[in-house]
């Protein structure tokens, strides 16, 4: 059995175990998708993975939140004062220190009992050590994949349960992830981006280097393009060509262009499963 489905059956396990007492689902959800993800980085048996958790879970608290700051980049003061670059300092700087102890205890793994491929940081591992690519893979870039783990999903392709291969006959709930994603878009304003060259927008001179905010709730939300905006109306995306991919940026839940979200593929499954679980298990 996949990370996935041991973590979602013990997700299921703990709030069978909670009936008649209330569970605050949405904590343990994000719990349960962050040992995924963490399990398959890093294996079924990271010493670090409580740490890992608790700081991905302040990275999601910081990077959808509103912050001022981002409002008048030119103000540099402010995200001093606001604390925000220190708060981020401080976890990218714990986060770089874990991967470091990580990279090191599995490099001595490797030396012992050899690779075993179960997890992605093998599995990049063996690619820097066969070599034979015309860059060279340094930690550095490993770092990078982990902070940005669009292979994740690739690489354990072969560890589909039944169950995910289900997913697509369930039409209605996928409209129903979709309208929720619409109306409760996860980062709302996405990551700042920084004009490449001078432009006009809506009648607006953008000057190159200009930091920009893309607020995608109010894209999601906007009365020109959605009847009826506000409500919850998971038909509206029958027959309806929208994608998770930004092709069309009245709808851009996972952002759009160069830093769209590397993870929809995970996410969608998880949030499917999810769902599937609590909808078969519980009333
Ligand atoms: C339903 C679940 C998810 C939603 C709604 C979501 C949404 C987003 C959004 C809106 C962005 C900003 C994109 C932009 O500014 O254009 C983003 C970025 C990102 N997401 Fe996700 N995400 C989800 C799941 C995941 C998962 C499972 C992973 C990793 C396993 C992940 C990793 C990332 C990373 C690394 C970035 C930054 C990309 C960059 O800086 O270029 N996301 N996500």
């Amino acid at each position: 059995m996949g990370f996935r489905a041991i973590e979602i059956d013990r997700f299921t396990e703990v709030v069978q175990s909670c009936v008649g007492k209330p569970v605050h689902i949405r904590k343990r959800v994000m719990k349960m998708n962050n040992t995924v993800v963490c399990k398959c980085l890093f294996g079924n048996d990271c010493r670090q993975q409580d740490v890992l958790i608790e700081l991905a879970e302040q990275v999601v608290a910081l990077s959808s939140g509103y912050y001022v700051a981002d409002l008048f980049p030119t103000l540099t003061f402010l995200s001093t004062i606001s604390g925000m670059k220190s708060r981020l300092t401080k976890i990218h700087k714990s986060l770089d220190n874990i991967f470091d102890e990580i990279f090191e205890e599995r490099r001595i793994r490797r030396q012992t009992v050899g690779p075993t491929e179960d997890d992605l940081i093998d599995v990049l591992f063996n690619i820097k050590e066969r070599g034979g690519l015309r860059f060279r893979v340094t930690d550095n870039n490993i770092k990078a994949i982990f902070l940005a783990q669009a292979e994740v999903r690739e690489a354990f392709k072969g560890e589909k349960t039944i169950a995910e291969t289900e997913l697509h006959k369930l039409v209605y709930l996928k409209h129903i992830i979709k309208e929720t994603l619409r109306l409760h878009i996860t980062i709302p304003l996405l990551l700042p981006r920084e004009c490449r060259e001078q432009v006009k927008i809506g009648g607006y001179d953008i000057p190159e280097k200009m930091k920009v905010v893309v607020n995608g709730l109010a894209c999601g939300t906007d009365p020109e393009y959605w009847d009826d905006a506000q409500t919850f109306k998971p038909e509206r995306f029958e027959n309806t060509s929208y994608d998770f991919f930004g092709t069309s940026f009245e709808y851009i839940p996972f952002g759009s262009g160069r830093r769209i979200c590397p993870g929809i593929a995970f996410g969608l499954v998880s949030i499917e499963l999810t769902l599937v679980r609590l909808l078969y298990h519980f009333n």
